[in-house]
């Protein structure tokens, strides 16, 4: 069998029984540690099969060796005790089960919201017709006379600060220049969304405007705590979507997809854990605003879809889809209240996650 095809995942609840397989936290190539480092260090309990990653993270792995004994001496030896052979680091370690293979869902259709209030997700809020469909012409004429930067299957602009996907933060660092002229009149418009501290909408300095063509959409993710804060705005234009949210009853699953990834798909979604699902439909001109609970804990996702289907009403999508998300890039960590979902919170704190 070959195990390296195998999928395994962090034991769910307390019971931890020994098994071939480790799952260490704390530990990968997004933390300056190669997989062939890792071959080395664990290589002297026993033989290691392989080694690959545990999610997307880059600081979690899954060490596979050819017997329980090898990895038992590795756990006693090496979780939560600094190695010598890495560097010094401290990594958090339990023993990996096989994950289930994914449950194929009904007809995975859900009722869609037309209005943010029907949704009823605390912080998240929808205000239609937010532009004008003159701006909305301005807006994409604008976008459209610049660079785009090509993903995998959407193109994307960056301005203010760049989002890099491989770590999905932003290296806040490298200011790109204030946010360009074309959006003020979103940016002033934002200022009396309705309900909001004018202060707090005046703060954005960060822009991505995603271009999707029709059927592609976005993996479902949480925007990275640490790398924005707690304001997320979302115009549409161009075109429609439904936007699905999906609050994820296991916290541990918290780290799949977190942000605008953009090589990952539904696929690596572990679909056997539970999650609510609720979805609102997002017209042309309207603009979302993600805040507390809505932007913290539940993960957004745009179905795959070329057709989405309201009530007795299918909405075919058109040729693409242009938004604009406006955020304002973290100072320092996150202290929101949804810890488990807050990689300011759990990475940093005693990763008593992985305990
Ligand atoms: O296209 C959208 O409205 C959402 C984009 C998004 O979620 C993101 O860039 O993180
Ligand atoms: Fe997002």
């Amino acid at each position: 069998m070959d195990m390296m095809k195998l999928r395994f995942r962090r034991p769910k609840g307390l019971k931890n029984d020994p098994t071939p397989n480790l799952y260490v936290a704390n530990c990968g190539p997004a933390v300056g540690i190669s997989f062939d480092s890792i071959v080395s260090a664990f290589g002297i309990f026993g033989t290691v099969i392989g080694v690959r990653a545990a999610d997307e993270t880059g600081t979690r792995v899954i060490v596979c060796f050819s017997e329980v004994s090898a990895a038992q001496a590795a756990y006693k030896a090496l979780n939560g005790h600094p190695c010598a052979d890495l560097g010094g680091r401290t990594m958090h370690i339990c023993y990996s089960v096989e994950q289930p293979p994914p449950k194929v869902p009904g007809d995975g259709s859900i009722p869609v919201s037309l209005l943010a209030s029907d949704l009823a997700i605390p912080g998240i809020y929808l205000v239609h017709d937010f532009i004008t469909l003159e701006e909305e012409q301005e807006l994409l004429a604008e976008v459209d006379s610049r660079q785009w930067s090509n993903l995998s299957k959407r193109r994307v602009q960056h301005y203010g600060y760049e989002f890099l996907y491989k770590t999905r933060n932003v290296d806040s660092q490298q200011f790109l220049g204030e946010l360009p002229s074309f959006v003020s009149i979103i940016l002033q418009k934002l200022q009396s969304f309705p309900g909001l501290d004018c202060k707090r909408s005046k703060e954005i300095n960060q822009l991505t405007v995603n271009e999707y063509p029709c059927g592609v959409g976005l993996s479902p993710h949480i925007d990275t705590h640490s790398a924005f804060d707690e304001l997320i705005f979302s115009l549409s234009t161009a075109g429609s979507c439904i936007m699905e949210f999906r609050r994820y009853s296991d916290p541990g699953t918290w780290r799949l997809p977190a942000a605008s990834v953009d090589e990952i798909h539904e696929d690596n979604i572990d679909l056997s854990s539970n999650f609510t699902r609720k979805a609102i439909f997002l017209p042309p001109r309207s603009m979302l605003l993600m805040t507390g609970e809505g932007r913290y804990a539940w993960h957004h996702y745009i179905p795959h879809h070329k057709v989405d289907t309201i009530g007795e009403k299918e909405i075919r999508r058109s040729s693409r889809r242009v938004s604009f998300t406006f955020r304002k890039v973290r100072k320092g960590p996150c202290c929101c209240s949804f810890k488990q979902y807050c990689d300011s919170q759990i990475d940093a704190g005693s990763n008593n996650q992985n305990q």
